[in-house]
């Protein structure tokens, strides 16, 4: 029988995690004292959490402990990089239920230690408790090397609306492994399992002048509408600028042969929440990295439009 977390016990446990996390040059002192010490040259921080619960966030039999680990990551070190910042450090809740194998909590944590590396952050701290409902909370901090953030209220109008990173192929991957179709079709269920957010586009677009950014965590519409009430303008999108990737063409097939809710590519694209891209505002005539793709443009008004219209697409409510 593998050993569970209960057996193991917390500061075992903690021994455990925390052996994994080595330190980079923004970490003066790591885990193990009452708290971490982290450079902030600037002496400003950004600092964002998110929760991620089990059966709302993930499922341990649609994602691997590692998958977990990378999205908890991704989810949390995606909001610094939306802020113009460079992600340093990371912090880890993790409640969990005492027959928990001691692997999943191990494996959970290496995926957290190699999204952080990927965007060049170090696990730093955390807190172990036991809980009937396996649960983590992440809090990212984060270095603006001078530069002030990139907020949701700047945009004006004028200003090119663009987008770096996925769309909707974490949704479409959620539809496959919720109709049972993830084996036929697996580039939109692994996107869902670990999201691949551009970290580095962040900082790039604070440098090129944004003058708005949010990552996509709710749905490209949802989000973008933080940043059109935010700036008290409207943002125009324009439908055939969202060319959906070949892979999401296929789910979307895969998913209505097999009698699925009909959702166009361009729906997922729309709607989809936790690819974590990249949406900004920038001063028209912005000379932007081929990475980033014009998607519309900033006009007086409110809300979000697509050729005109409020599309009829919902992106996610927790309590929707
Ligand atoms: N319980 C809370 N207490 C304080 N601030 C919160 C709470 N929940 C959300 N916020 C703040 O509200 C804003 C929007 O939250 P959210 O929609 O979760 O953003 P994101 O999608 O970037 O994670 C963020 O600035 C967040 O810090
Ligand atoms: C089992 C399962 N059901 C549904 C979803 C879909 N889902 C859960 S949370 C979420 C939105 C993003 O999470 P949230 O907690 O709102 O993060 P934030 O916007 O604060 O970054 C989505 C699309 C999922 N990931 N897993
Ligand atoms: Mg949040
Ligand atoms: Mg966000
Ligand atoms: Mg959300």
């Amino acid at each position: 029988m593998s050993s569970t977390i209960g057996t193991l016990g917390e500061f075992g446990l903690i021994a455990r995690i925390t052996a994994r996390f080595p330190a980079t040059d923004d970490v003066v002192l790591g885990p193990g004292d009452d708290a971490a010490v982290v450079r902030a040259p600037d002496s400003r921080v950004v600092a964002t959490t998110d929760l991620l619960v089990e059966g709302r966030h993930f499922r341990r039999d649609w994602s691997s402990p590692r998958d977990v680990g990378h999205k908890a990551a991704a989810q949390n070190l995606a909001d610094v990089a939306a802020m113009g910042a460079r992600p340093t450090a990371l912090l880890v809740g993790f409640a969990a239920p005492a027959d928990l194998p001691v692997a999943w909590a191990e494996e959970f944590s290496e995926g957290l230690r190699a999204e952080c590396s990927t965007a060049g952050a170090a696990v730093v701290g955390g807190d172990i408790v036991r809980s009937d409902t396996l649960t983590v909370a992440i809090t990212a901090l984060g270095d603006l090397r001078g530069a002030p953030p990139v907020r949701r209220d700047g945009a004006a109008p004028g200003d090119l609306v663009a987008v770096v990173g996925d769309l909707g192929l974490s949704a479409a991957g959620l539809a496959l492994l919720q109709a049972g179709l993830a084996d036929r079709e697996p580039t939109c269920p692994a996107a869902h399992r670990r999201p691949a957010p551009p970290y580095a586009a962040g900082p790039a677009a604070a440098e090129l002048g944004a003058t708005a950014m949010i990552d996509v965590s709710d749905g490209l519409v949802q989000d973008l509408g933080h940043i059109a009430a935010a700036s008290n303008v409207r943002v125009a999108l324009r439908g055939a600028a969202l060319r959906a990737p070949a892979a999401l063409v296929e789910a979307v097939g895969t998913l209505a042969r097999a009698g699925a809710p009909l959702r166009s590519p361009l729906d997922f694209m729309l709607a989809g929440g936790e690819d974590h891209a990249l949406a900004a505002t920038f001063p028209s005539g912005t000379a932007l990295p081929s990475e980033w793709t014009v998607i519309g443009e900033v006009v007086e008004g409110t809300g979000v439009t697509v050729d005109g219209s409020v599309p009829a697409v919902a992106g996610w409510d927790h309590f929707g």
